[in-house]
């Protein structure tokens, strides 16, 4: 039997302190480092905080009616790349993820286990939290909507819009989608008036409920987005969010009385707030510290507003309108950035909980390791575009990339070493380098890569840092030192520092990649004969800073992308593949994958109504 292929192709293409790694799922004391240069990372960041301010950056608090699936992976994953990043910038990071708990499909989707919502809650909570430890997620806070003072925040800010007057109470009828939890426009809905994403009917429903007068900001909403274009980004996504606003903004519902999962109203306990009216105010909430009252002023101070809201392009009308509209009426500033990237597909429709059509992170992490999901998710999909999975594609670029590119560069290099140099670094490697150019080009690759990586053009970071791998093959080729060792004497000598600069090399491409492989990044230099300790060390302080290794930051610096890390003397480890080649086995393969079954037999219909509905 022919071996079932898929055709897996992507469709579209200050000074500050800093935290060692993963301190929250060690329990090691925390360390603190100052930055070498206060100045360097404000200087490049687009999306930068001023120095000394906190940058922080959120994903969409997941919606707890079903587990994670890839998609939600892939928004994290992203975001925790840009985290490392603005942290090896020298930024304090302040990265908030959580769960969003409330409303009538939660309630729903706990009876229908036999549940009660919280304990559904909590359970599907933690399975996000499991993934993210999985994925080596560095996240900061976790926020759950049914935390107490999530509750006390959102209430003081209902009644701060309240008190502005932008809330009163109406009639209002229309048709809503519980899976999207909003009222829709009939000329937005498919035949049968079917949720174009969720390809569900709207129900017909009439309430009397509180509603935000929206309407009242159009003006203001216009004007911020004309005054900052860099708001909504990518920027094409700009145009969206304009023409939504031009289109007339309508006050919308931000209570519901047939929901009784939910924060109730202050002063109506008939009525509960509206999962988005409540779910946005954990950006801030996320902030209050444990130890202070759960208040908007603590919260706010501690952080607000947001560099960056990184979220799908589903729900980028309640980021890019709905959120703002909000802050401006509780007299709050407005995020930096919303960036709304793409969907990842399967069979060419978004994959998503209610339609089932998911791809299970844990078993490709079980199968693929971490670094592989990581690094395929975000080398593959333009940051911004869609891209469909494919098993053999992934295979391909994981081993291409990581197991050959990378992997086998340094395996190689230190097999050389081993059985010519005891394993020993003979030189600096800034002597081993001296009159190089092959040194110039790799840190004209990392400058590429950091652009990148400010721009949030992440699968073009990822391809800066590869070139790096390939351009050290390339030179590893040419000057072949394994046939100067055989000629001894000043040709031998020549090869010894051939390896230094090769090395050297790899270092500099585990710090350049670590945003995306946290974990690969460390076991290459465990093989350059670091501690973790040293690891640490290096990554936490700003790589990016090309300070002179002379200064007293000495023990910061081997983490420096800046030339001339690795020391002459160092020992390095025992030669062994820091990537294991992943073995393709197709048939296999398809059965690792969930997809609803659903969505083998309707799929092709389905993904035409999305298709005209243009989700
Ligand atoms: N297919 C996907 N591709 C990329 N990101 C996704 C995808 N599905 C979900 N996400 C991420 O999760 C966010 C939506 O979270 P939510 O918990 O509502 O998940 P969902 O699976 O889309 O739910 P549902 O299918 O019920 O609408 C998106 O804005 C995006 O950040
Ligand atoms: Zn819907």
């Amino acid at each position: 039997m022919a071996a079932r292929m898929n055709t897996l192709s992507l469709l579209n293409p200050s000074h500050v302190s800093l935290r060692p790694r993963d301190y929250r799922f060690s329990h090691r004391p925390l360390r603190f480092y100052t930055s070498p240069n206060p100045n360097r990372g404000a200087l490049f960041c687009t999306c930068s905080t001023t120095n000394g301010e906190s940058f922080v950056l959120t994903t969409p608090l997941y919606y707890v009616n079903a587990p994670p699936h890839m998609g939600s992976a892939y928004t994290t994953i992203a975001a925790d790349a840009i985290a490392r990043f603005q942290r090896l910038l020298g930024k304090k990071v302040i990265f908030i993820t959580g769960t969003d708990e409330h409303g009538e499909k939660i309630a729903a989707a706990a009876m229908a286990q036999g549940s009660i919502p919280l304990d559904h809650c909590n359970l599907i909570s933690q399975a996000y939290k499991t993934l993210w430890k999985d994925l080596d997620i560095s996240y900061d806070k976790f926020i759950r909507t049914t935390d107490s003072k999530h509750e006390a925040i959102v209430k003081e800010f209902y009644s701060r819009v309240l008190a502005k007057g932008d809330i009163y109470q109406a009639d209002y009828e229309g048709l809503y989608c519980v899976n999207c939890e909003e009222y829709k426009d009939e000329k937005e809905l498919l035949e049968n008036n079917c949720c174009p994403v969720h390809l569900k009917p709207c129900d017909s429903r009439k309430e009397e409920n509180y509603f935000f007068a929206l309407s009242k900001y159009q003006k203001s909403l216009e004007e911020a987005l004309n005054k900052n274009p860099n708001f909504v980004q990518p920027s094409f996504r700009l145009n969206e969010v304009q023409s939504w606003v031009k289109g007339g903004l309508r006050d919308f519902s931000i209570s519901r009385a047939s929901v009784d999962w939910g924060i109730p109203i202050p002063n109506d306990r008939s009525q509960t707030i509206y999962v988005w009216f409540d779910a946005l105010l954990g950006y801030i909430s996320a902030l209050s510290d444990e130890q202070e009252q759960p208040d908007l002023l603590n919260a706010v101070s501690s952080g607000w507003p947001a560099a960056l809201h990184l979220i799908g392009k589903d729900i980028l009308r309640f980021h890019a309108v709905y959120w703002p509209a909000m802050l401006m009426s509780a007299g709050l500033s407005l995020p930096k950035m919303v960036f709304g990237h793409g969907f990842l597909t399967k069979d060419g429709m978004k994959m998503g909980k209610s339609l089932g059509n998911t791809l299970e992170p844990n078993e490709l992490v079980h199968r693929f390791g971490t670094d592989a999901v990581r690094y395929f998710f975000l080398r593959e999909v333009e940051f911004g575009s869609d891209g469909d999975y494919s098993e053999e594609r992934f295979i391909n670029i994981v081993n291409a990339h990581l197991a050959n590119t990378i992997g086998n560069l340094l395996n190689r290099t230190l097999g050389l070493l081993k059985k010519n140099c005891q394993s020993t670094l003979v030189v600096d490697s800034t002597t081993a380098a001296e009159g190089n150019e092959f040194k110039d080009n790799v840190e004209k690759l990392v400058d590429k890569a950091r652009m990148h990586y400010e721009n949030l053009s992440l699968s073009s970071a990822c391809e800066a840092v590869l070139e790096i791998g390939n351009v050290g093959n390339f030179y590893m080729d040419e000057r072949a030192p394994w046939s100067l060792f055989k000629q001894g004497g000043t040709a031998s000598e020549a090869a010894a520092k051939d390896l230094v600069i090769i090395l050297e090399t790899a270092r500099i491409i585990a710090i350049a990649l670590l945003p995306v492989t946290p974990s690969l990044s460390w076991r290459i230099y465990e093989q350059l004969g670091y501690s973790r300790d040293q690891f640490d060390a290096a990554t936490w302080v700003s790589f990016f800073f090309h300070t002179d290794a002379s200064t007293t930051h000495h023990q910061h610096l081997m983490g420096d992308t800046k030339w001339g890390g690795l020391k002459g003397g160092q020992v390095m480890a025992q030669p062994k593949p820091v990537f294991a080649r992943i073995e393709n086995q197709t048939e296999d393969v398809d059965k690792g994958v969930a997809v609803g079954k659903t969505m083998k037999s309707k799929g092709k219909k389905m993904k035409q109504a999305q298709q005209v509905a243009g989700a």
